[in-house]
């Protein structure tokens, strides 16, 4: 995490035109997620490994839309064939199925290999490897002590996952089949939604430079001279902390969470809610109640910062964590290493640069000067609307 942040500020401080800040944020988020997943380096641009996911993740984005196709209100459609007019969502999912499969599949395979290739084997032991290799390229058995011998691979979560396999670990979540689905959706689920947070950060701190000055006074404070902030430093930068906590509340990227479908029947304060019925957790509504935060809308670090003493306090107003990042055993599993690269980014991107508007206002095609003002799309009403 720290080399991925590294190279995103050497990246936007050669990018002298700033007008490749998306891609910037989107490379270091895959690199962040690669590596993890897979030890995986990614190539700078047109990397084959972040075209497979971002192929599969529209189509995902798409069809997490409630009411986004006709099937969705009417399951019994599911039951006409692909051929038939307005079956559209029949020949999608096919369409997007192998998308899907080419994105879990192809980096593990790849990833698993590169494991293999760069342990050096003694020769009484390359015939018994040849003759298990195939065993070892597909799904177990896993070779003999091949993994623990891997001391020269990246730290993965593949490896470590395929170690404990290999130990014989009894546990019915350590599958390959789960490792690789695991893997597989990392970069899906924690890609578009980490960059966009980060934006989002970016955007507040546009709006309000005395919210920059302020923590790079703290980071002056704290971080020695020539030095970049790290995670060590978080519990003495709460202010760092209180800004990317405001930016997961202030626009935040699941507004609706994911909509989750009855497997049995439920209640909820006196309401029925049946089998089958889609509950879908209003995160908005929680992150945006006045009565919790006011002035809801603004963009306001220090509403959890302790005016007194500085800290972190959450007791004014409830730490948005609580909404975003879904609720109950399907959270986000990621949400740790998500907040962990927004701290970090941001944490890196205030100490070695200011951050101000390129433009105050924008000439109009009558020759009007007016204000530049903030407006956000969201995926969903994209989805919506095409
Ligand atoms: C700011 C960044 C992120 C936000 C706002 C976010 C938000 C969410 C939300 C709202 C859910 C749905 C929870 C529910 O169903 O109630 C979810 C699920 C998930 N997230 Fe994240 N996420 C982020 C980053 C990440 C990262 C970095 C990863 C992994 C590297 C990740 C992996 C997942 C996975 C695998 C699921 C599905 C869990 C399941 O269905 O059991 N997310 N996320």
């Amino acid at each position: 995490m720290d080399q991925a942040t590294r190279n995103l500020l050497k990246r936007l401080l050669d990018d002298q035109d700033g007008d490749r800040l998306i891609p910037h944020f989107r490379q270091l988020a895959a690199e962040t997620i690669l590596s993890i997943a897979y030890g995986i380096q990614i190539q700078p641009e047109n990397d084959p490994y972040v075209k497979y996911a971002d192929d599969a993740s529209r189509p995902a984005a798409e069809a997490a839309v409630p009411g986004r196709f006709l099937v969705d209100a009417i399951p019994l459609l599911k039951y006409v064939p692909a051929w038939f007019p307005g079956a559209s969502f029949k020949r999608k999912a096919r369409e997007w199925y192998k998308l899907t499969r080419k994105m879990v599949e192809i980096p593990y395979a790849d990833a698993k290999k590169r494991i293999v290739r760069i342990i050096s084997l003694p020769p009484s032991l390359s015939l018994s490897l040849s003759l298990s290799l195939s065993g070892f390229l597909s799904d177990s058995p896993l070779a003999f002590g091949i993994l623990q011998e891997s001391g020269n691979s990246a730290p993965s979560i593949l490896l470590t996952i395929l170690q404990e396999i290999e130990a014989g670990i009894e546990d019915d979540a350590f599958t390959e089949e789960v490792l690789r689905n695991t893997t597989g959706t990392m970069y899906a689920a924690g890609s578009d939604t980490t960059v966009s947070a980060m934006l989002t950060c970016i955007l507040g701190l546009l709006e309000h430079p005395e919210v920059v000055k302020k923590a790079q006074a703290q980071i002056d404070a704290v971080v020695k001279p020539g030095h970049l902030p790290d995670l060590e430093d978080e519990p003495s930068l709460p202010y760092i902390t209180a800004i990317a906590r405001e930016a997961l509340r202030w626009r935040d990227v699941t507004p609706i969470a994911i909509p989750h479908f009855l497997s049995a029947d439920d209640e909820y304060k006196g309401y029925h809610l049946p089998k089958g019925a889609i509950v879908i957790a209003n995160s908005w509504a929680m992150l945006h109640d006045e009565n919790i935060y006011p002035d809801p809308f603004e963009f306001n670090p220090d509403r959890f910062i302790n005016p007194d003493t500085g800290e972190l306090d959450y007791s004014r107003a409830r730490d948005p964590m609580h909404a975003c990042f879904g609720f109950g055993r399907r959270i986000c599993p990621g949400r740790f290493m998500a907040f962990e690269s927004l701290w970090l980014a941001i944490a890196s991107l205030i100490a070695v640069f200011d951050l101000e508007k390129a433009k105050e206002k924008v000439t109009l095609p009558t020759g009007e000067e007016v204000e530049r003002t903030v407006e956000l799309t969201h995926e969903y009403i994209h989805a919506l609307v095409v």
